[in-house]
């Protein structure tokens, strides 16, 4: 499928602009699909030099006007609203953008005969977990209105192979964290609202300090706990699912994650040791729609894809990301 042209939905976000790379890497054509409600122009643009599109996966209209001029092979779909304590407190425009966006684009998909389809879920679909680490035939039941959406669009998806044979890899994703080794590319959301980049910005000085939401769970220290997966390794399998669906696979589901669990205070601890920084710490009440501990098994994603991720160390991801914060705080 090297060569293949690819819609990549939220393209200029975190996730999908390391994921860009990687296809370009292996020869994929990528274009980019994003409203830049959440995405940076001038990554897409400017250090990836990828083709974007300026516009919203809800405008069907544009959809089969792309799909009409674009030889589209497969679609990887990032494009969705992504915090969990917003999504609580504005559950419609979270329905609105990450379950009717998907609709449309796989409507859109459907009349124009493109059938293959990676989709970005996430642990958050389980809910509160029975055992850890976590395998994709867990009870889902999700405890936020976010984990719903992607658990509704996980749904659909199952119907439109059985009706339109269109067929889907599942990407449940852990926390994502790090950033390009190369040090260009990286999370840069603003407001920021993730737990890594927040720290990093009161070791650097640009907040006054980092809260800590919670400290009343039933855990070793009373934090949350949470799978860290390096962004790069995330990309590395949305390239791996491409060619499991030219292959001809199934529609099916894969936890993306270490298997290891860090608590918010241990993440902290790592972060003072990598930036030889001390962190001053706020310690606050929980936040609503949390998971006390998320960690998965990714072992399908292993055997079936071959994935194997290359960045496991917390330490090195938090130092990826320092390296990239560091580069931000530079004047360019
Ligand atoms: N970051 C994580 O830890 C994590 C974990 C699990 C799942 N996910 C999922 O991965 C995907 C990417 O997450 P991310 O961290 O890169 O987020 P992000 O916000 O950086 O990227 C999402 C991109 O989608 C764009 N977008 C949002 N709604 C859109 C719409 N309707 N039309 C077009 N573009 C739109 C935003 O502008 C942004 O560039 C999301 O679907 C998220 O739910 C993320
Ligand atoms: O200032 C902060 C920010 C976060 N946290 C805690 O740190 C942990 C991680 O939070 P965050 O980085 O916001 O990630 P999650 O809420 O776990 O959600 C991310 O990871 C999910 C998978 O677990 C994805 O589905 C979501 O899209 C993505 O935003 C949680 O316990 C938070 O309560 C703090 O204590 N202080």
């Amino acid at each position: 499928m090297a060569g293949a042209t690819i819609l990549v939905t939220g393209g200029a976000g975190y996730i999908g602009s390391h994921t860009v790379r990687a296809l370009q890497a292996q020869g994929y054509q990528p274009i980019v699909l994003d409203n830049l409600s959440n995405g940076q122009r001038a990554i897409a643009a400017e250090v990836l030099q990828v083709p974007l599109i300026v516009g919203d996966t809800r405008d069907r209209l544009l959809l089969d006007r792309l799909f009409a001029e674009h030889p589209i092979q497969a679609v990887i779909h990032f494009a969705a609203s992504i915090e969990v304590g917003e999504s609580v407190r504005d559950p419609g425009n979270f329905y609105a953008n990450n379950v009717s966006g998907s609709l449309t684009l796989l409507q859109a998909m459907v009349a124009a005969g493109c059938q293959q389809l990676v989709f970005s879920s996430t642990c958050a679909t389980y809910g509160l977990p029975q055992v850890i680490p976590i395998p994709e035939d867990h009870p889902q039941a999700p405890i936020n209105p976010y984990g719903r959406s992607k658990w509704m669009v996980e749904q659909f998806l199952q119907d439109f192979q059985a009706a339109y044979g269109l067929r889907s890899v599942i990407f449940r994703y852990f926390n994502a964290a790090g950033a390009d080794p190369k040090g260009d590319l990286g999370e840069a959301h603003d407001p920021e609202t993730h737990l890594i980049p927040l720290v990093l910005q009161a070791a650097a000085g640009q907040r006054p300090s980092i809260q800590v939401y919670g400290t009343d769970y039933p855990t070793s220290d009373g934090t949350c706990i949470r799978d860290y997966i390096h962004v790069c390794d995330l990309a590395d399998a949305h390239v791996r699912g491409l060619t499991y669906l030219a292959d001809g696979g199934a529609t099916t589901a894969f936890n993306l994650g270490n298997g290891n669990g860090f608590s918010v205070k241990e993440v902290i601890a790592t972060a003072e040791r990598v930036t030889q920084r001390s962190i001053p710490v706020q310690l606050s009440d929980r936040r609503p729609g949390d998971a006390i501990a998320l960690v998965g098994s990714s072992d399908k994603a292993r055997q079936i894809l071959g994935w194997e991720p290359q960045f496991p160390s917390l330490e090195t991801m938090i130092q990826h990301a320092w390296q990239w914060q560091q580069r931000c705080d530079r004047p360019s």
